[in-house]
């Protein structure tokens, strides 16, 4: 059986994970494959640690270059990172007629219509399931294994270091640098950590998901984003009390009149499965008009595995080569002409529930002027919690759960609800969603 040929651009975390366990499974993926996997060549910048982690039985270079334009090799695997270099060597292995595996889910949010449309003119595989919540086989899912249904919204845990600290945080009370110290020590966090914090890096896993989920092409640029430094620990408290748990959610919603894509911190009732979801695990709720609701959950981050969805790609592209294109899942699962210019809505228009928590003057009169203004924006209240005020205080906290309305009606009830003399201060509103 002759090997297949692979080149690894970059053996950090997931590259050096990749090199260690297609070496240690070799064996059972070559059986599965139908001919052995063989990573020739390894580029890294660093190429001390190339020669630690792969050692002298394969070409080491430090030009990531020489690889993608090697006739030698069948399939790039690119674990850089990043949109420059990144995009620069994927083209330019396209070019050279190469497959490609990647884990970068950046570069594909953001140049993925460039990069998906070069890959099918030239008849190549673009492979991608690392990209998205690690070694969770979500992408197989929604390209495959959910390819019967209308697929009606899709809403994830897609940061496995945003959740682990809000775990940490949540049970140890530990503060959020130490947590995030922590998680970049063990290999979750991305190069730049404010894209895992900030909730970039879980845009990014939603727009990817919401292209194959809708047939829309990648829309990165007009996803509404938000990530947890701004989640203050009362608001977790407090929704504890109501009966539920923050989580940064990755959310895609199709209507009629466009898409919902939006990260934000999210309410989830604690009896849903994926308000437990703890630590780094990643989990993905979808729901599609046949099959009802799927759940998906498995680690998002890591070496290993995330290795395990870098290999998967490998084998499947093995397995394809050498078939016709047009026999090969589509890159974006649906066929690219028939992808729909369906746009992603302004966040002013999404509809959802708000946790609001004002700062009241603790007077007669009060709940009743607030009450007053959401029902006149026809927003109604599901759960309210009023707080004793403090011993020696005047002022009381009032938080309150309303149903759905469109977003820019909520804002709307909040600027008249912060312009009462009995409020103090910005109201502060998280989205909740029912799920
Ligand atoms: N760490 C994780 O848990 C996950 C990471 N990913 C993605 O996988 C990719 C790789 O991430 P990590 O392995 O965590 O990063 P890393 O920083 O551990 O590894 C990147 C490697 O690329 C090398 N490199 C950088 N620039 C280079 C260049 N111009 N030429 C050659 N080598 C170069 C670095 O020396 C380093 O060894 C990223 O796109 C990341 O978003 C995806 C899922 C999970
Ligand atoms: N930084 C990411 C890594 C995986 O994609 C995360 O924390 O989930
Ligand atoms: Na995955």
């Amino acid at each position: 059986m002759k090997p297949i040929n692979v080149g690894l651009l970059g053996i950090g975390t997931v590259g050096g994970g990749t090199f260690t366990v297609l070496k240690r499974n070799e064996e059972e993926i070559t059986r599965r494959a139908g001919r052995p996997i063989r990573i020739t060549t390894v580029a890294d910048k660093n190429l001390a640690l190339a020669r630690e982690v792969a050692g002298d039985d394969v070409r080491l270079t430090d030009d990531a270059f020489s690889v993608v334009t090697d006739p030698e090799i069948d399939i790039v695997i690119e674990l850089i990172g990043g949109y420059g270099v990144a995009r620069e060597l994927v083209l330019k292995a396209i070019e050279n007629g190469k497959h490609v595996v990647t884990a970068n889910k950046a570069l594909l949010a953001v140049h993925g219509n460039e990069i998906f449309a070069a890959a099918q003119e030239k008849g190549v595989m673009v492979a991608f399931e690392a990209a998205v919540a690690g070694g969770i086989p979500i992408i197989k899912a929604l390209r495959e294994g959910l390819s019967a249904n209308r697929i009606q919204w899709l809403a994830g845990i897609i940061n496995g270091t945003t959740n682990f600290i809000l775990s940490e945080m949540r049970d140890r009370g530990l503060p959020f640098a130490e947590v995030l110290k922590e998680a970049q020590a063990l290999g979750y966090a991305e190069a730049d950590p404010t894209f895992d914090i900030e909730g970039v890096d879980a845009a990014h896993k939603a727009t990817i998901m919401s292209a194959i989920a809708f047939g829309i092409p990648m829309q990165f640029d007009k996803a509404h984003i938000e990530g947890i430094t701004k989640l203050e620990s009362i608001d977790i408290s407090y929704a504890e009390q109501l009966g539920y748990r923050i989580k940064l959610l990755g959310i895609a919603k199709k209507r009629d009149d466009g898409v919902e894509l939006r990260v934000h911190p999210t309410l989830i009732p604690e009896k849903r499965l994926i308000a437990n979801v703890e630590g780094p695990m990643n989990a993905v709720l979808v729901q599609g008009d046949a099959v009802g609701a799927t759940l998906y959950y498995g680690k998002g981050a890591g070496a290993e595995p995330t290795a395990s969805a870098v290999i998967a790609d490998l084998v499947d592209v093995t397995r394809l080569h050498t078939a016709d294109p047009e026999h090969r899942v589509p890159h974006l699962a649906f066929q690219p002409d028939q992808v729909q210019d369906l746009s992603v809505l302004p966040i002013d228009e999404i509809i959802t529930s708000y946790y609001l928590r004002m700062r009241v003057e603790d007077q007669p009169g009060v709940l009743a002027d607030i009450t007053r203004i959401l029902a006149d924006s026809d927003i109604s209240i599901d759960a309210m919690i009023q707080k004793e005020p403090a011993e020696g205080e005047s002022q009381t906290d009032i938080i309150m759960l309303t149903h759905q309305t469109v977003e820019k009606n909520a804002n709307a009830a909040i600027a008249r609800i912060e312009a009462l003399d009995v409020v103090k201060g910005k109201v502060t509103r998280l989205r909740l969603e029912t799920l």
